[in-house]
């Protein structure tokens, strides 16, 4: 099953973006993943932090199909060692959905209704990182996951 990342605008800091495109290239070795950086909102700056949040949503609302399984990233979430995110993995890409889908929200997060689509949250930590760390977070530990479930190495507890 193909594997996709949503994030909403682009990633800001050069060190982030070389960290994910590192780790994204890795996990292509494992899995057909797809990252998507949903553009900017234009006039974000003129925009109340809800208006922004609800002009992100749609946006994402809009890239997600009906048999897409939608995991939302979320401090509020699901927590799993990361042994336990392997298993989930696993169990997620058996799935008959289309498409795994993770979606790391914006700086104020998601709407209700992006969350009422949400087939499930998972949280990285209780607690909370900026929306452009958890990028790189999310694809290191999807990327360990695969390494567990292939016993290979790079995982060491
Ligand atoms: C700065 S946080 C927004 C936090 C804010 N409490 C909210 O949700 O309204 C921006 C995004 O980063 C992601 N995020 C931040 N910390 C996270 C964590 N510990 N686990 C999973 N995702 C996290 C979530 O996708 C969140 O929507």
């Amino acid at each position: 099953m193909k594997v996709q990342l949503y994030f909403i605008g682009k990633t800001k800091e050069k060190y982030l973006r070389t960290g994910e495109e590192i780790y994204a290239k890795r996990l292509s070795h494992y899995l057909p993943v797809a990252v998507e950086i949903l553009p900017d909102i234009r006039m974000a700056g003129k925009m109340s932090s809800e208006e922004l949040k609800e002009a992100e949503g749609k946006l994402l609302l809009s890239r997600i199909g009906p048999e897409d399984r939608l995991v939302l990233l979320d401090e509020g979430g699901a927590t799993y060692s990361s042994v336990e995110l392997s298993r989930w993995m696993e169990k997620e890409l058996q799935r008959p959905a289309r498409r795994l889908v993770f979606a790391v929200g914006g700086a104020f997060g998601f709407t209700e209704a992006v969350y009422a689509r949400a087939d499930q949250q998972l949280s990285l930590s209780r607690m909370t990182f900026s929306h452009q760390m958890v990028r790189l977070f999310l694809l290191e530990q999807i990327y360990r996951a695969m390494t567990i479930l292939r016993n290979e190495k790079y995982h060491n507890s």
